[in-house]
């Protein structure tokens, strides 16, 4: 496989999976500014019919574009309190998505009962498309792009195809105020549909990348500090909610110092990246592990306190038995950790406390001798 398939297969494949937890949050906040912004955009539809009154419109067609901008009025309203409950509803950046690109066509379809040039040939109302492809962006989530592309290119293809059909000339197609709708500038903006859906997916993709390295260590692939502060609180609110059990350890090497002063700091990085491998191989279903800083880590397990010691306790004794060679054939050397570990509601209720109580913890362990793990106080 050549690399610019392999590229594009690692960017279907990112673009089509379910997004990382940071990302469904980023797109949660992203839906109630699309929710936030289709209010003020429906509001200001409903002036079109007064303005079409004004304008010498007839009764009949004010109060046909009036119930219209009612009717996405209502919608609007309510996809903003179903996006004010964050994440409540998986499907709803689906469904607006879906309704967005929808009701671009239903207007279309209107304009073109109407006049059928204007169905085909209205910049205005066509460009609603392009903003319900846009705004995917605001979702993070590649999956609702790829949404909004097809359906846009799929019902505008079929409205295309019905007007040329109940056309039947080219003739009828003709309008003094909208110019001639011909086959060559709908495939224009087919094709137009596709390019502002296929630049979108790379803004969603390239945003993906970044929030990925933002929450993620450089030397270790560990997520870091920031996901956790981020994650942390989204998991206790999942155990409030629906109960089970959360334990933190705050894991610290033992005199790390030494070795980046015995064998430099590039055998010091080597020796990190050696113990995060050790670790990880270990960790099980439901176990986190986070870089916090230099020689100290964090691990969330889904378990109770006493759990949790024994788990990490057995992880400490496994390191043991898996020492760093700073060089190939070189003395093999043990790395220990000392670590505290603070438990969900008893310890704390938040992330700081917790953290507080399992660094208190961690420093006893290290006052004790290092080399083990304190899951209590006293
Ligand atoms: N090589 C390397 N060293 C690091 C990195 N980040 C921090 N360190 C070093 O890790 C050491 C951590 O030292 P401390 O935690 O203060 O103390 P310690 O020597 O581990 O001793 P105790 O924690 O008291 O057991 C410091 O010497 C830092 O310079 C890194 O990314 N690479």
């Amino acid at each position: 496989m050549s690399d610019a398939t392999r590229s594009l297969r690692k960017l279907g494949d990112a673009l089509l999976a379910r997004p990382d937890e940071m990302m469904l949050e980023i797109g949660a906040t992203g839906e109630l500014l699309v929710a936030r912004i289709r209010v003020v955009v429906a509001g200001l539809l409903l002036l079109l019919p007064l303005v079409n009154n004004l304008a010498g419109g007839t009764v009949a067609e004010t109060l046909i574009g009036l119930a219209g901008a009612v009717t996405i009025n209502v919608f609007a309203q309510v996809w903003l309190v179903l996006a004010r409950r964050r994440r409540r509803f998986r499907w709803l950046p689906f469904a607006t998505t879906t309704f967005d690109v929808t009701i671009t066509t239903a207007v279309l379809v209107a304009l073109a009962h109407n006049h059928l040039p204007s169905g085909l040939n209205s910049m205005v109302v066509w460009c609603g498309y392009v903003l319900a492809i846009l705004v995917t962006a605001l979702r993070s989530d590649g999956r609702t792009t790829l949404l909004a592309g097809a359906l846009a290119v799929g019902q505008y293809g079929l409205l295309v195809a019905v007007v040329f059909l109940v056309a039947g000339s080219p003739e009828r197609l003709i309008s003094a105020e909208y110019g001639a709708v011909t086959v060559g500038n709908q495939v224009q903006r087919l094709i137009l549909l596709a390019v502002a859906a296929a630049i979108t997916m790379m803004v969603v993709y390239r945003m993906q990348r970044l929030v990925e390295m933002s929450g993620t260590d450089g030397l270790t692939r560990l997520p870091n500090r920031t996901w956790l502060m981020h994650r942390l609180p989204q998991m206790l609110d999942v155990v409030k909610r629906d109960g089970g059990s959360l334990s933190v350890a705050m894991l610290d090497l033992d005199h790390f110092k030494r070795i980046n002063d015995e064998l430099g700091q590039h055998a010091g990085d080597r020796a990190l990246r050696h113990v995060v491998t050790s670790l990880r191989v270990h960790l099980e279903q439901g176990e986190q592990l986070v870089r916090l800083s230099g020689a100290e880590f964090v691990m969330v397990l889904r378990k109770p306190v006493g759990t949790a010691w024994e788990r990490v306790d057995a992880i400490r004794r496994m390191l043991l038995e898996h020492p760093f060679e700073a060089e190939r054939g070189g003395m093999p050397r043990r790395i220990t950790f000392s670590a505290g570990i603070a438990g969900f509601p008893q310890d704390g209720q938040d992330l700081s406390r917790l953290l507080r109580r399992a660094d208190q913890r961690l420093q006893t362990a290290k006052l004790e001798g290092r080399n083990r793990v304190v899951a209590r106080d006293g």
